[in-house]
């Protein structure tokens, strides 16, 4: 039962959790009459739903991503090119650059994996988008949970958990140097009569040498109206967590119930203090999807459908747990004994959620697909969506069964009732992407990336110098 509402709610945040893919959380749906999904690769797919989501006031549109497949055990990958689980998939942070000219307000989060591109190469990528978008952009910072994806970039297999971590930690620092310390503010002038486009003592190279990764500068983009895109991080373990406690604004997280999203997000929030940062510097994100019916009796006759439609194999493929000899685990076996460098966090959690027997393999599988479900009439669904914000949750990632349908219909019946209980923004606020969430264009001070700020500053004058005196 809902808890009795305070008299100024504050509104979720709502994205829309996608994949330029066919088949991305609920497997076998595509198969569906009403499966736009299929249709991934028609930019026109995505620019409709954008513009959808847009007149409904979604805060984003959260693309996911993979560089290769799950589970590549005994090198069978048949059953994810049967499922169209995840493949074919195409790049998101392209399709971004046409949903950011067709779109004004919605953000637009891309996921990219710390091996899949050179941080160099990355950060200019994403300076341009925040360009195009007038500051829309955010990331999604992935380290990977897949052999294939790592043998695609010529790593042996999946980089150890912690490794990847640190990984991660260098590669952003490589992009915090470059967004925030390359160039200051004021540096571009379009001085025509002093026949000056920038202001060289105002540009910086930043230098960098470090365990794998030596970058010059300076950044080729000037600063983009975020500088820095809205950071988000989807790790759950605990190395994940201190990880995003560090670094991220936005927190992906899949609780089993909002009893384990209150632990998961008070333990982030505690880091985050730790690490010198507000805890309202990170908003946390609980992916949900949603069967909605007029009434409880229709929300049901739907949920059969969806189950119907459910494919188990492409479940359990997606869930595909590996020993350290890259085996898929029976789905019978104990989650006490798996021992994965994959999904930790994930069966960590899921270990948490089944107190009353020993929790299996299988139970990971179908956890993704009852868990995380709510299914009612509009005002059941928003009295659940109360116990989420009760327990921390500052917004939601809608995961759909079909494209546009599932977010078509949540706008249409959930939104409404929300927005009576305030639960919901009816207008975005101006500006930029953090703009809009935090109240700034900027990362904080208190952010790591922003030690950045002029610390290159004095490098380069030094290095001006001997010229100035030759002539
Ligand atoms: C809700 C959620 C969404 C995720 N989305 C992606 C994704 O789009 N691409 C990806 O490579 N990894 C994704 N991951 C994997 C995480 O980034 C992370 O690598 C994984 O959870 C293992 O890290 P951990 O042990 O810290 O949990 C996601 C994880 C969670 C929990």
């Amino acid at each position: 039962m809902a808890q009795p509402h305070q008299s100024s709610p504050t509104p979720l945040h709502f994205n829309a959790f996608v994949m330029n893919t066919t088949s991305h959380i609920h497997h076998g749906q595509w198969r569906r009459e009403d499966a736009g999904q299929t249709e991934f690769t028609d930019v026109n797919t995505w620019i409709e739903l954008a513009q959808t989501l847009e007149a409904a006031k979604f805060d984003a549109m959260f693309f996911a991503d993979v560089v290769g497949h799950y589970g590549d055990a005994d090198a069978d990958y048949s059953v994810y090119v049967n499922e169209g689980l995840q493949i074919p998939s195409n790049d998101p942070t392209v399709l971004l650059g046409a949903l950011a000219v067709v779109t004004e307000n919605i953000g637009l989060a891309t996921t990219s994996n710390v091996f899949q591109s050179h941080p160099f190469q990355f950060a200019r990528q994403l300076s341009t988008l925040d360009h195009i978008s007038n500051g829309r952009i955010a990331w999604n910072i992935v380290t990977g949970t897949q052999d294939n994806g790592s043998r695609n970039f010529g790593l042996p297999r999946l980089t150890d958990h912690a490794e990847r971590y640190a990984w991660a930690a260098e590669y952003v620092d490589v992009t915090y140097k470059l967004w925030e310390g390359s160039w200051d503010e004021g540096a571009v002038v379009k001085d025509r009569e002093g026949s000056r486009y920038s202001d060289p003592a105002k540009v910086h190279k930043i230098r960098h040498v470090g365990h794998r990764y030596t970058v010059e500068g300076p950044h080729l983009p000037s600063p983009s109206p975020q500088r820095t895109p809205l950071l988000y991080q989807a790790g759950s373990s605990a190395s994940g967590r201190d990880f995003a406690a560090r670094n991220a604004e936005a927190v992906f997280i899949i609780a089993a119930t909002p009893e384990i999203a209150r632990q998961q997000i008070e333990d982030t929030r505690r880091r985050a203090v730790e690490a010198g940062r507000a805890p309202e510097d990170i908003k946390f994100f609980q992916g949900l999807s949603f069967i909605i019916g007029d009434t409880e009796e229709e929300a049901q006759a739907k949920l059969a459908e969806a189950e119907q439609f459910a494919s188990v194999d492409g479940y359990l493929a997606h869930a595909a747990l590996v020993d350290p000899d890259g085996r898929v685990y029976p789905p019978d076996t104990p989650l006490s004994a798996v021992d994965t460098n994959t999904q930790k966090g994930f069966t960590e959690w899921v270990s948490k959620a089944i107190t009353d027997r020993e929790p299996v393999v299988a139970d990971v599988a179908w956890r993704s697909h009852r868990n995380n479900r709510l299914v009612g009439t509009p005002e059941q669904i928003a009295d659940q969506l109360q116990l989420w914000q009760d327990a921390g949750v500052d917004g939601i990632n809608v995961i759909n069964w079909v494209i546009p349908g599932s977010f078509e219909e949540f706008a249409e019946k959930v939104l409404p009732v929300l927005r009576e209980r305030g639960l919901a923004q009816s207008e975005y606020r101006p500006g930029t992407l953090r703009q809009k969430l935090f109240g700034r264009d900027r990362l904080p001070d208190t952010h790591p990336a922003a030690r950045y700020r002029g610390a290159f500053a004095e490098a380069s004058v030094e290095r001006q110098a001997p010229a100035a005196v030759g002539v």
